[in-house]
C-alpha cells in the first residue's frame, strides 16, 4: 500500500468530515475512515475537484496509507469511543506517529492517554476544535496540547486550516499534557456564562420590556456593530428574526424553556473548585442550566408564588446600560476563565501560553469577540497575568460600565427577574476590588466552634481564642 496521505480522519460525523474537507482545500491529501459506507461516499462526493480526498472502511487502509510520521485525528464522541479507537488503532501505529483527539473529552482522560501511549513511543494530542460544523470546514479555532516537539509536525497543516484573526491562524500549541483539552474545557464554560448573560439581557427586554422579538433583533444587530461584537451576540441576532415553517410563531418562543449540557461547563466549575479558584458566573451559567431543567416544580412553584415579573421602562438608556452591562459580564467571564488558565498552568504544570489562547479565541470560536482585541495588550505587558482585573486598560473598561450594571441588576431585582450570572460578574467585581473582605468573620467563626485558627492583622503568627463558651452547645 502506498503511502501518499497527509493527514488521516476517524469519525467521518459533523465535525471529523468538514475538517478533512478543510484540510484537502488546502493542498493535503486528506484519508478518512468511517464503519459507515455512506459516510466514506458522501466525503468523497463533498470534495471539491483537484483535491485528493478518500474515504475508507478499514482502519489499516487509512493508517497504512499515511506519510511518516503519521499524522491522524479522531472526531468521535468523547468517552468510552475515544479509548475505543485508541485500541483499534494501536496494532498498525509506530513510534513517532502522531494521534490528535479533536473531540470534547475530559482533560484529566486525555492525560491518562497521553501517558499511556507515551510509554509506546506515540505522540498523543488532546486538542479543542471551536467553531462548529461551519468552523471545521472554512476555519475553526484549535486548541492543541500535548509534546511540544511533535507539535512543529502538526502546526503546518493546522495554522493552514484554521480560522485567521487578521494574518494570524487562530491555532497555537496550548501546552504540556492535556493543556489542549483543559484550555477547550475553560472556553467552554466562558461560553457557558457568556450564553447565561446573553439570555438574561433577553430576560429584561422581552419579560421586562415587553418588546418584541423583532425590536430584539434589531438591537442585538445593532449590539453586534459595537463593542459588543462577537460570534453570540450575532447568532442570537438570527435566531430573534427566525420563523417557525408549521406555525409561523418566532421560533425562540416555541422552544422549550429547558437547556441541554453535554459536560464540559460541569467540568469547568468542578476543576475551579479543585484548583482553587473562583469563577462564579460560569458556576451560575451551569446551575442556571440545571434549574432550567425542573420545568415542571417551576410550574407548580409559579403558581405558588407568582411569575409575572415587574414592568421595566423600554428607553434608548435602558438599551445603552444593557449593551455595557454585557460588556462588564463578558469581561469578567473572560477574566475569571483566564484566572483560571493562570492557577491551572502553574498547579497542573502545563505551561499554557495565555498570549496565544487570547489570540486562538480571537477567531473561528464560539467565544470570539471585540473585547478579546482588548486583552491582548494586557497580556503582552504580563504573560502570566493573574487576573485581567490587575490591568489598567481592563480597570478603565470596567470602570467605564460599573455603573449601567449596578442600574440594571438593581432594576432586575425590583421587576423579579434572576440575573444570576450577571448579578454574580457584579459580586465577583465587588469581592475582588475590596481591600478588605468580610472573611474575617468567617475565620472568627471557624475557631470560635471548630478552633480551626486564625491569623491577624496586626502581627506574624496562628492563634487561636477561647470565645465566649458559655452560650456554646
Ligand atoms: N458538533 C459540534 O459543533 C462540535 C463537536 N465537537 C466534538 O467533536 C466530536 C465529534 O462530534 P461530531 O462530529 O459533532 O459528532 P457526530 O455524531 O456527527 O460524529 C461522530 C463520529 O464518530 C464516529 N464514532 C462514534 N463512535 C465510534 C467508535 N466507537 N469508533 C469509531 N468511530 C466512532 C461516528 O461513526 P458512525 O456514526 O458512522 O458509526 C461518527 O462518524 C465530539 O467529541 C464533539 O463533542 C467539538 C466542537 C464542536
Ligand atoms: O464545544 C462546543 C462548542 O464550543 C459544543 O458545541 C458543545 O456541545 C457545547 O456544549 P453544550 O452542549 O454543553 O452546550
Amino acid at each position: 500500500m502506498e503511502a501518499n496521505f497527509d493527514f488521516g480522519m476517524i469519525g467521518l460525523g459533523v465535525m471529523g468530515s468538514n475538517l478533512l474537507l478543510n484540510m484537502a482545500d488546502h493542498g493535503f491529501a486528506a484519508i478518512g475512515f468511517d464503519l459507515k459506507q455512506e459516510r466514506c461516499q458522501a466525503l468523497e462526493a463533498a470534495a471539491n475537484p483537484d483535491t485528493v480526498v478518500k474515504g475508507v472502511g478499514t482502519m489499516a487502509e487509512m493508517v497504512l496509507s499515511l506519510k511518516k510520521p503519521r499524522k491522524m485525528m479522531m472526531l468521535v464522541p468523547a468517552g468510552k469511543a475515544v479509548d475505543a479507537v485508541i485500541e483499534s488503532l494501536l496494532p498498525y501505529l509506530e513510534e513517532g506517529d502522531i494521534v490528535i483527539d479533536g473531540g470534547n473529552s475530559f482533560y484529566r482522560d486525555t492525560l491518562e492517554r497521553v501517558h499511556r501511549l507515551q510509554d509506546k513511543g506515540i505522540h498523543f494530542f488532546g486538542m479543542g476544535i471551536s467553531g462548529g460544523e461551519l468552523g471545521a470546514r472554512l476555519g475553526p479555532s484549535m486548541m492543541p496540547g500535548g509534546d511540544q516537539e511533535a507539535y512543529q509536525y502538526l502546526k503546518p497543516i493546522l495554522e493552514s486550516v484554521a480560522a485567521k484573526a487578521g494574518d494570524t491562524p487562530c491555532v497555537a500549541y496550548m501546552g504540556h499534557g492535556a493543556a489542549g483539552h483543559y484550555v477547550k474545557m475553560v472556553h467552554n464554560g466562558i461560553e457557558y456564562a457568556m450564553m447565561q448573560m446573553i439570555s438574561e439581557v433577553y430576560d429584561v427586554l422581552h419579560r421586562g420590556a415587553g418588546i418584541s422579538n423583532e425590536q430584539l433583533h434589531h438591537i442585538f444587530q445593532h449590539w453586534n456593530e459595537g463593542q459588543l461584537q462577537s460570534f453570540l451576540i450575532h447568532i442570537s441576532a438570527d435566531v430573534f428574526k427566525t420563523k417557525d415553517a408549521e406555525t409561523n410563531h418566532f421560533l425562540v418562543d416555541m422552544i422549550l424553556d429547558q437547556a441541554g449540557s453535554k459536560g464540559t461547563g460541569k467540568w469547568t466549575s468542578q476543576e475551579a473548585l479543585d484548583l482553587p479558584v473562583a469563577i462564579p458566573s460560569i458556576d451560575a451559567a451551569v446551575a442556571a442550566r440545571n434549574l432550567s431543567v425542573y420545568k415542571e416544580q417551576r410550574v407548580k412553584a409559579a403558581k405558588v408564588y407568582g411569575s409575572a415579573t415587574g414592568k421595566i421602562e423600554f428607553t434608548n438608556e435602558l438599551v445603552t446600560a444593557l449593551e455595557n452591562t454585557l460588556a462588564f459580564g463578558f469581561a469578567i467571564a473572560y477574566a475569571q476563565g483566564l484566572s483560571m488558565l493562570a492557577k491551572a498552568s502553574v498547579e497542573l504544570k502545563m505551561n499554557i501560553p495565555l498570549p496565544s489562547v487570547i489570540q486562538v479565541w480571537k477567531a473561528g470560536c464560539i467565544i470570539r469577540s471585540a473585547l478579546l482585541g482588548n486583552f491582548t495588550a494586557a497580556f503582552e505587558k504580563e504573560p502570566q497575568l493573574p487576573n485581567l482585573l490587575l490591568d489598567k486598560d481592563i480597570a478603565d473598561l470596567l470602570k467605564n460600565r460599573e455603573e449601567s450594571i449596578r442600574e440594571v441588576i438593581a432594576q432586575a431585582i425590583k421587576a423579579k427577574i434572576p440575573l444570576s450570572a450577571l448579578g454574580s460578574a457584579l459580586a465577583y467585581f465587588d469581592s475582588y476590588v475590596s481591600e478588605r473582605m468580610s472573611t474575617n468573620l468567617i475565620q472568627a467563626q471557624r475557631d470560635y466552634f471548630g478552633a480551626h485558627t486564625y491569623q491577624r492583622i496586626d502581627r506574624e503568627g496562628v492563634f487561636h481564642t477561647e470565645w465566649n463558651v458559655e452560650n456554646d452547645e
